[in-house]
């Protein structure tokens, strides 16, 4: 049985259909790129995953459950996390404390257990603890964002292009740590990403999204492949 599911779906907002019968599956520990020209729906897809936007139409099965209409929260119970390109820490708060919300519902032995095992992975954010989020820079905060995901233990994650506006070399550090949640902790990956050339490459599946269509499923390197799709679509060179 596939950890995601995905048949038919149409997503919109205020009935307004901007994503159109986009199907997939993923197994646990696989790597979905969702990549396409701008405005073409791959936030929207993300947040009708995540129950932020209109479904419309079809179904999201999530480890065998009919989650189409479940609320944000139930399925974050579940093990799904989803990181937004903004507004993914609380800013007037420190490191820890924004680590302790996200951790909310855990037992507290549980929660420092786990917060312990998250900065062994990611020790970068120990520095971040007791500094307040606004004081931290554009890769910090990913970095405490994806802290505050993996303190929930989740099955899946799901990343909006999660190297918007920082600078080439964080954008490295981040990617390599999305590669190592992946390979090493084995937690299934959707990544909406800009950079489709870096995207496709640590990929194993890939969607092109067009206009809210599917263009293409499949393997990530056949994409890459295809030139005339990625001519067309994808504005990389060769
Ligand atoms: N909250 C909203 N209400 C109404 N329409 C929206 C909303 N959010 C996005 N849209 C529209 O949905 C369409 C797809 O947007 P979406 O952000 O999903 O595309 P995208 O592929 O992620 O684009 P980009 O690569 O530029 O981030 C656009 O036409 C956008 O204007």
């Amino acid at each position: 049985m596939p950890l995601l599911a995905v048949d038919s779906l149409s997503v919109g907002y205020n009935g307004m259909e901007v994503v159109s019968n986009v199907s997939f599956t993923l197994d646990k520990g696989e790597f979905l790129a969702v990549v396409g020209p701008n405005g073409s729906g791959k936030s929207t897809l993300l947040k009708g995953l995540f129950g932020l936007a209109d479904v419309l139409g079809g179904k999201v099965l999530f480890d065998g459950r009919d989650i189409t209409r479940l609320a944000p929260h139930k399925r974050s119970l579940m093990g799904m996390g989803y990181l937004p390109q903004t507004g993914n820490v609380f800013e007037e708060l420190t490191g820890r404390e924004n680590l302790v919300l996200a951790g909310y519902d855990l037992p507290r032995e549980d929660f420092e257990r786990r917060l312990e095992e998250v900065l062994d992975f990611l020790p970068e954010v120990r520095g971040f603890l007791n500094r307040k989020a606004t004081t931290l820079s554009g890769g910090e905060r990913q970095m405490l964002a994806l802290a505050m995901q993996l303190v929930r233990k989740p099955s899946l994650i799901m990343f909006d292009e999660p190297s918007a506006a920082l600078a080439p070399k964080v954008v490295e550090h981040v990617f390599e740590r999305i590669r190592m949640l992946n390979k090493g902790l084995g937690i299934t990956v959707i990544l909406v990403e800009q950079d489709t050339r870096r995207a496709l490459k640590i990929a194993e599946k890939a969607l092109l999204l067009v206009s809210g269509r599917t263009r293409f499923y499949g393997d990530a390197g056949e994409l890459l492949a295809r030139k005339d799709l990625v001519a067309l679509y994808l504005g990389i060179q060769g």
